[in-house]
């Protein structure tokens, strides 16, 4: 099993990526599609008028802060169009991709938290009203279901609260946690990048190889939402997945270079 992740950031070639999938589908592949929208979902949210938050935790770590319209938003754009854009690539070249998010049969679960603290101005403040969680718990007695009826599962936040309310779950992380129910050999984590970069935006400083021990240490090189990348990273390889690789999704077939080692591998 192949666990893929692909980024909802500008530049992505989605047309490449599900060519990819579907040929390694069709020649027999057990593959899994994880996807972000989070470009699409600042557009959109722009457009409507409520313009998306970023909030920096005290540690370092950005998050969309997600109170209810902007969770609203959130679901449109994400289960909405970037879903239904891959499922329908997808079937277009013979796949029977099934969309869901990780709200749909609890396929992705975790706490509820309602209050996310943030640096703002040099303070840190305590914001309420945030719908946002971890993936703890991945449904995969539905996923296996539906693979072994030869349907290939498209996925994306939102995950189910314990309580089934809708919370916006980092896509890299849960992907992570999904590989690791999943026991899959390999996570792809692919954006507009070519890897992890030593010296962002220098894509010259691309960093080749992480001992899997050693991920953390690499947390440094990750600015803002790089972050979240690498914390999967970790969480994947220390739950058993043997290579995670931060792969390019920008052109040709991000799927087949990055399981050939292009990119940033850890293992
Ligand atoms: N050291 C680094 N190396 C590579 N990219 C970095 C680094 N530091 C920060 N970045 C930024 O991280 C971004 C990738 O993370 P981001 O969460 O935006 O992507 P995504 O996975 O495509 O989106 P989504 O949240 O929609 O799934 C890159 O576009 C880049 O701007």
């Amino acid at each position: 099993m192949i666990v893929v992740k692909v980024g909802g950031s500008a530049g992505i070639d989605y047309d490449a990526v599900c060519a990819d999938m579907a040929a390694r589908w069709t020649a027999g592949e057990r593959l899994i599609l994880v996807h972000g929208g989070s470009g699409e979902t600042n557009r959109v949210a722009e457009a409507l008028g409520h313009p998306p938050r970023f909030v920096t935790s005290p540690s370092g770590y950005t998050s969309r802060f997600t109170d209810r319209q902007t969770l609203e938003i959130f679901e449109m754009v994400y289960c909405g169009k970037m879903n239904k854009g891959i499922v329908e690539r997808l079937q277009r070249l013979g796949v029977n991709a099934v969309g869901l998010s990780g709200l749909d049969g609890r396929i992705f679960e975790g706490r509820h938290k309602d209050s996310v603290r943030a640096v703002e101005n040099g303070k840190v403040k305590v914001l309420r009203g945030d719908h946002t969680g971890t993936v703890e718990r991945v449904n995969t007695g539905l996923l296996e279901l539906l693979l072994s009826a030869g349907y290939l599962p498209v996925l994306t936040p939102p995950a189910s609260s314990y309580e089934g309310v809708a919370i916006n779950v980092d896509g890299d992380r849960a992907a992570a946690a999904l590989a690791v129910a999943l026991k899959a050999e390999a996570l792809l984590l692919l954006s507009n990048v070519p890897g992890l970069l030593r010296a962002y935006p220098d894509e010259g400083s691309l960093i080749r190889e992480i001992p899997a021990g050693d991920v953390e240490q690499y947390l440094e090189f990750a600015q803002d939402r790089m972050k979240k990348k690498v914390l999967g990273a970790a969480e994947a390889v220390q739950g058993g997945v043997r290579r995670v690789i931060f792969g390019d999704a920008r052109a040709g077939q991000p799927v087949s270079a990055a399981l050939a080692g292009a990119g940033t591998v850890v293992s």
